[in-house]
């Protein structure tokens, strides 16, 4: 990964001013990336910066002709409806772009005057899925996860035993990825309820929520070449929010041999913002150490830098909000609280365990990281740990309980950085609403 620069310097202030709020999430040390147009507008789709509560127009931008060099150029690869261009260019070009960025928002910067005319408030503005996403491919590194899971699905079995060798995934489905806002139907699937002989096609009744974050690939490989997991934070262009949606009572049923489909398939939304694994310099920390008797990672998932500073200190939340909620005007609450520091695999683990036999990754790809439950209970980030399988409902301000979802509910996704010397670095929100299932008899 990048080392720190002067982009990261906590000191730095933009003339933007809600970017110098307290707790602002977009602030100038973080510039992350988007799709976005005016709400309601026929604009073509660009690609923007996010800076405190406004987006710097990046095809603007790009007009005005202020940009020179390897930034310019991927200035320029950052104007049109989707970011792979921009992605494909590769952590210099990156690095040169959010150095220009910087430059030109900072308080005192002589470019003020010819950007000014360049922002778009975030409150008129409408986001798309910020890349051509060729494939998506979800991971299971939380080890609470997999072991909380584990028990509801395989209860004399719950942690594989190639879990701790192996960074396990499955591809999910590319078409069904959405942007934050999307409010999606109530999937239908088979469910064998317990003790019936045969299964029933019904609305699922234990729509559950994953969170996760995504990982966005910048450069990929070349078929039959594989990365090496020291190269492997180079490809990662950066990170989003991610809910991997799921129907828990389908997933039982369909999920042997092949692992989860359906039940998995039918949405997964990302945040807006891709937060740049560049801006996430100051927050890399160590990987947790393995608990003796576990086995040292292989070695093409072994790499010096990835122990001491594979992991990411990224704090993230679950709220909740019921239609009842919202109709008193009360806010979303929070359900659960985790951080991505805990996770068993790493990114750069996942990239080089995807790629080891040969397989390309591309520019644009997406990876889960998988649901990031931590270590105790609380930290729990899916419906089905936190009330052990339904048994134990939470209990929701005004005295609502939820063991699933219900129609109308709303989840919100929130996630961010934050430590004394370093500036803050928000994600933004990844938010969905479940709607009723279409009405059709099967
Ligand atoms: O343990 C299982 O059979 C299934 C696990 C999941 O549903 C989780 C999955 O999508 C991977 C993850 O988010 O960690
Ligand atoms: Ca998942
Ligand atoms: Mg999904």
């Amino acid at each position: 990964m990048t080392e720190l620069n002067e982009t990261h310097d906590p000191a730095l202030r933009s003339w933007v001013p809600s970017a110098n709020d307290d707790g602002a999430d977009f602030t100038i040390q973080n510039l992350p990336f988007s799709v976005f147009r005016r709400q309601g507008s026929a604009e073509a789709w660009r690609g923007g910066v996010a800076i405190g509560d406004q987006i710097l127009d990046l095809a603007a931008v790009a007009a005005t002709g202020i940009m020179e060099g390897a930034a310019a150029q991927a200035l320029q690869a950052a104007t049109g409806a989707a970011l792979n261009p921009l992605m494909a260019l590769g952590p210099g070009a990156w690095s040169a772009l959010r150095q220009a960025l910087s430059r030109a928002l900072r308080k005192g910067s002589a470019a003020q005057a010819r950007l000014g005319t360049c922002l778009v408030p975030q409150s008129a503005a409408e986001y798309r899925v910020p890349a051509r996403i060729g494939d998506y491919t979800d991971f299971y590194t939380s080890v609470y996860h997999a072991t909380n899971i584990g028990r509801q699905f395989r209860p004399d079995n719950p942690l594989p035993a190639n879990y701790k060798w192996i960074p396990i995934g499955y591809h999910g489905r590319a078409s069904s990825v959405v942007v934050s806002g999307y409010d999606f139907r109530r999937p239908v699937g088979q469910a064998m309820p317990p003790g019936a002989q045969a299964p029933v096609v019904r609305a699922s009744q234990r729509m559950d929520i994953e969170l996760e974050l995504g990982v966005f690939i910048g450069t990929g490989n070349a078929l039959g070449e594989p990365i090496a997991i020291a190269d492997a934070p180079a490809h990662v262009f950066g990170f989003t929010l991610l809910n991997d949606w799921s129907a828990r009572d389908i997933q039982p049923w369909e999920y042997q041999p092949l692992g989860p489909f359906l039940s998995k398939n039918f949405a997964t939304t990302i945040s807006p913002w891709i937060v740049t694994t560049e801006a996430l310099a100051p927050y890399r920390v160590a990987a947790p150490a393995r608990p003796a008797g576990d086995p040292q990672p292989l070695p093409y998932l072994d790499a010096p830098g990835n122990r001491e500073q594979g992991a990411l200190d990224v704090q993230l939340e679950v709220l909740l909000q019921t239609p009842r909620m919202r109709e008193a005007g009360m806010p979303a609450t929070r359900i659960s609280a985790t951080n991505y520091r805990h996770a068993y695999w790493t990114f750069a683990q996942m990239v080089a365990h995807h790629t080891v036999n040969g397989c390309n990754l591309q520019s644009g790809d997406l990876l889960g990281t998988g649901t990031l439950s931590g270590p105790t209970l609380d930290q729990a980030c899916a419906l089905i740990e936190l009330t052990v399988g339904g048994k134990q409902p939470v209990t929701l301000p005004g005295g609502e309980q939820r063991a699933f979802l219900e129609d109308g509910d709303a989840v919100i996704l929130r996630g961010w950085c934050a430590k004394p010397g370093a500036a803050r670095i928000g994600f933004g929100e990844c938010r969905g609403t479940v709607l009723p299932a279409r009405d059709v008899a099967y």
